[in-house]
């Protein structure tokens, strides 16, 4: 990667710029920060007085719920001190290099096939399997925390209709190529293939569908949809005491790049399915346990430098992207050697009408982290980011080795032996359910442990640790997710994010102690923000209730005359 680096020097890869906004920004920070500041002392004063009367408690509510939102306002404010914007020019990457480009790992999770339809899985595969990258230096793994044949069938279904899809993409200029997306878009008819190509793909794609849906419908795979020797050992290994939580370690190749071509006789991105070892017994660490266990087993199958991690319902939307990406590894100028991953917003499709339950998130996916990345680089978002595989592994200076030479970032596999028997056996060995036992997996190495919102707390640890992360932002969404629709599943989500978001921050990591020590303290309020998020909850509680109680008791809760408009207006203004 060093003498391709030294290669680019001479032409911008990228370009950042500071956002206009940021002196307006200050200024703004300090004329609200003293009005806010005055308004406290205000309700200081105002409730020491009142102590005698009846009112205290509402008086004390009322000063909580600002004392909660002038915290989370003041946090807030770090993102808005240098907030920055990028722009990239993947054109400028020479075409001649492409036998040098870096290989990517492209991990996909899913964990449930009734939840998370195979055909979901299917779509988002293909459409990473569709980068505009070296087909051979693409390895897409596939991650089954449900344990279920169902998905490992989508994903045969998917190879077999990946050999066809991959070559007409390349043929008629298909920019969307995950395949449910291009033939719901109006860009399936005014693509320059002929009418009849587009037919029979489609033909092909509903076909696969039928199948798969059928098969998730049942329950079961059936047997004639099973066509090679080599599948049916595969599904053998769903035995009768087979169980989502209970089962040994499932990985199948499904297509080998070196040996499986698609119909023009061109080589295949790898794509690899891996159900790591569950038993009730051990510790499985949801996610972050399944990103572990994946970061191994492909380090002994491929080791590819760069690593995105991806949920099954993220797909590609950009076959470019990979290209982008390499416009911050492979820069001369900027401390490119730091830089531990690049995060691509969260956006999405299929959001409800009107967005009703807030799912866009677009403050905190979109338009905190330009903040964040003026400063260290965004939080990680669990979806759409590229790693440097090397970031897994302890800080840029200091490296922190795994326990077998096999794991280590910068080991070269023989990508030609991935069949071999004593690869498979390390491979299986490594995804093993107490592998992690006495380890450093979760805790210096690897997806970090310790809460349910995983992705925040890595990416805050790798800064601690000296990597920087940039934001990633072009106009052209790289990838779409799904939302929840519907209000169980919101809730379910959002109780899950603020458990996890309450565990970091009364965390020995905290990021108001050891955050600002470490990153400093405008990124450790950036993060204090994030884990400060449940916290709302306070304040929007007690002002749904207040002005009502208020009322019963008498109680003026607004500034009655001009006494407080000087410190009042700003806020409203604000
Ligand atoms: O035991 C598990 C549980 C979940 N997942 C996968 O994790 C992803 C995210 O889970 P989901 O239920 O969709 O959670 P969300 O709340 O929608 O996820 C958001 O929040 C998570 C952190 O809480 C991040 O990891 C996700 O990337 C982010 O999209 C999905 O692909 C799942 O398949 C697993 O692999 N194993
Ligand atoms: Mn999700």
């Amino acid at each position: 990667m060093e003498t391709l680096r030294r290669r680019f020097s001479t032409k911008p890869l990228h370009k950042p710029e500071l956002s206009r906004l940021t002196i307006p920004n200050r200024i703004f920070a300090v004329v609200y920060a003293t009005a806010a500041v005055t308004l406290l002392y205000h309700h200081t004063v105002t409730l020491s007085s009142l102590f005698t009367t009846k009112n205290t408690k509402i008086s004390s509510a009322l000063f909580l719920s600002d004392v909660v939102l002038f915290l989370i306002w003041l946090t807030t404010q770090s993102f808005r001190m240098k907030p920055i914007h990028r722009n990239e020019f993947p054109q400028n990457i020479s075409k001649e290099s492409e036998k040098e480009l870096p290989a990517i790992d492209v991990f996909v999770c899913t964990a449930d096939p009734y939840k998370e339809p195979p055909m979901n899985v299917v779509n988002t595969v293909l459409s990473v399997m569709g980068f505009d990258y070296p087909a051979g230096k693409v390895s897409v793994y596939v991650s089954d925390d449900g344990g279920s044949d169902l998905s490992l069938f989508g994903l045969i279904e998917a190879a077999k209709f990946g050999a066809h899809w991959l070559p007409f993409c390349r043929e008629n200029d298909v920019v969307e190529r995950c395949p449910e997306a291009y033939f719901a878009s109006s860009n399936a008819n005014l693509s320059s293939s002929s009418t009849s190509d587009i037919e029979k793909i489609k033909t092909m794609y509903e076909s696969m569908k039928v199948r798969v849906e059928n098969a998730v419908e049942m329950g079961k795979v059936c047997d004639e949809n099973i066509t090679g020797e080599d599948e049916r050992k595969a599904f053998k290994k769903w035995t009768d005491g087979f169980t989502r939580q209970d089962h040994p370690t499932v990985i199948q190749v499904i297509l080998h790049g070196s040996k499986d071509k698609d119909i023009r006789g061109d080589v295949m991105p790898n794509l690899i399915y891996v159900a790591r070892e569950k038993r009730r017994t051990s510790l499985h660490h949801f996610k972050a346990g399944a990103l572990n266990a994946l970061i191994r087993v492909s380090a002994i199958l491929t080791n590819s430098p760069i690593i995105l991690t991806l949920d099954c319902d993220t797909y590609s939307n950009d076959p470019q992207t990979p290209m982008r990406v390499l416009c911050y590894i492979l820069d001369p100028k900027i401390e490119s050697q730091k830089v531990g991953y690049i995060q691509f917003p969260q956006r999405f499709r299929g959001i409800n009408k009107n967005d009703i339950y807030g799912c866009e998130h677009k403050r905190l996916y979109s338009i905190n982290p330009l903040g964040m990345d003026g400063l260290l680089g965004p939080n990680y978002v669990g979806t759409g980011c590229f790693f440097r595989r090397r970031a897994f592994f302890g800080g840029p200076l200091k490296f922190v080795s795994p326990e077998m030479i096999e794991l280590s970032p910068d080991n070269v596999v023989d990508n030609k032996a991935i069949h071999s028997k004593q690869v498979m056996d390390l491979a299986h060995y490594v995804a093993t359910s107490n592998y992690e036992d006495k380890t450093q997996w979760g805790y210096k190495v690897g997806i970090r442990y310790g809460t349910t919102s995983e992705d925040i707390l890595t990416s805050y640890l790798l800064q601690c640790e000296g990597w920087k992360g940039i934001f990633c932002n072009p106009n052209k969404a790289a990838f779409y997710g799904d939302a929840p629709i519907n209000l169980f599943d919101v809730l379910n989500q959002q109780k899950r994010w603020a458990t996890g978001l309450l565990q970091i921050l009364f965390s020995k990591y905290s990021p108001f102690t050891f955050g600002i020590k470490y990153i400093g303290i405008l990124m450790g309020f950036t993060y204090g923000h994030n884990t400060l998020w449940p916290i709302w909850s306070i304040p929007i509680t007690i002002y749904a209730f207040l002005p009502q109680l208020a009322l019963l008791n008498g109680v003026s809760l607004f500034p009655k005359c001009a006494q407080y408009f000087l410190e009042v207006t700003p806020i409203y203004v604000g």
